[in-house]
């Protein structure tokens, strides 16, 4: 018999499922092994009013291909919301999504100047909107994390009941501030747990690993690691799967995002197993951001085996091309049964 584990629920706390025709393609391979996710509001235009939030979940709920799956939205920050437009949005959304202008695909419409925007932060706390940031400067590309966590401290301090999220994390000194304040939270990637900036830019350069925040040094990757096998109390899994068109990675001017959705639990699995830490990754996979969040999701068991998989060279299909990561390589973990 092959080891396996059967995972209750699973979550992703950072998913981006795009619109259109990529939104029809990618949603299932989420919704078939995840009980929920959070979804991003990048989109052009972001997702930033109650009306779109709305327009936006249903048409997410049309493409899941008849998978049992909860999104749990997300409003694209803005500066000037309204007490009555947070108070009318709060019940169907699970936060807030900030995103500093400019700092990676589609933040176009963030926020220039974080110390002008307090009024939100002040409203968001005393209403118990969580918020997740994506969480870089405009410095030299390997220090932007680094330089941001002052502003993680800062906010964290002055607005303690401010639940926030540091979004995908990549160093080992953002874990470090995690256990700074209780107040924050922080999801990982599947990639930042795998890869280093090597994988990336250190030999033949691998446009489908490239994403933001980029990977980072060994010893980041280690702290990030030990964190999630010790299955840390508020440290989630969030993918960061974000898909986007083969012609837009494979070319000139590379698209920042890496696509895991179809294989993230069978890849986790196989980290969790080669540390021997299995037992913990229902925590990092589910438990810890039920808790976080008070999410209840619907019950989907998912037993992963440590049998070969196969990762396609690409996903396609509405007239879409996606490469994922570990496109053509063998697994040895895959998911044999899911029972929602
Ligand atoms: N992570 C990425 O490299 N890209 C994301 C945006 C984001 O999460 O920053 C995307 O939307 O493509
Ligand atoms: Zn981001
Ligand atoms: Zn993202």
């Amino acid at each position: 018999m092959p080891k396996e584990i059967t995972l209750c629920s699973p979550l992703d706390m950072h998913l981006h499922l795009r619109d259109g025709d990529m939104m029809k393609l990618v949603t299932p391979l989420t919704a078939e092994t995840f009980s929920g996710a959070v979804i991003m509001p990048n989109l052009v235009p972001p997702v930033d009013s109650l009306e779109l939030l709305l327009a936006y979940k249903k048409r997410i709920l049309s493409s899941l291909g008849g998978h049992q799956f909860d999104p749990y939205m997300m409003l694209f920050f803005r500066g000037d919301y309204t007490e009555a437009e947070l108070a009318a949005a709060k019940e169907y959304m699970l936060g807030i999504k900030l995103y500093p202008a400019g700092a990676t695909t589609n933040s176009e419409a963030g926020v220039k100047a974080i110390d002008a925007v307090e009024p939100v932060f002040k409203m968001m706390e005393e209403m118990g909107i969580p918020l997740m940031v994506h969480g870089e400067t405009h410095g030299f590309v390997m220090d932007r994390e680094k330089e941001f966590l002052a502003s993680y401290d800062y906010l964290a301090q002055k607005f303690p009941k401010l639940q926030i999220t540091m979004e995908h994390i990549t160093t080992a000194d953002a874990v470090a501030l995690l256990d700074e304040h209780e107040n924050l939270r922080a999801t990982v990637t599947l990639q930042h747990l795998i890869i280093t900036l090597d994988d990336v830019a250190g030999g033949m350069l691998d446009p489908h690993l490239f994403c933001k925040p980029i990977a980072k040094r060994p010893e980041d990757r280690e702290a990030l690691l030990q964190a999630a096998l010790e299955g840390h109390p508020r440290l989630m899994f969030g993918s960061d799967s974000a898909p986007h068109p083969v012609e837009k990675k494979e070319c000139c001017g590379c698209a920042a995002g890496v696509f895991t959705a179809p294989l993230a639990i069978a890849r986790l699995a196989q980290l969790f197993d080669k540390h021997d830490k299995l037992d913990n990754l229902q925590a990092f996979i589910s438990d810890n951001a039920q808790r976080l969040y008070g999410v209840e999701p619907a019950e989907k068991l998912v037993t992963v085996a440590n049998v070969p998989f196969e990762v396609p060279t690409a996903y396609t299909g509405h007239d879409q091309h996606v490469v994922p990561m570990h496109a053509g390589e063998t697994l040895d973990w895959n998911v044999t049964s899911i029972k929602a």
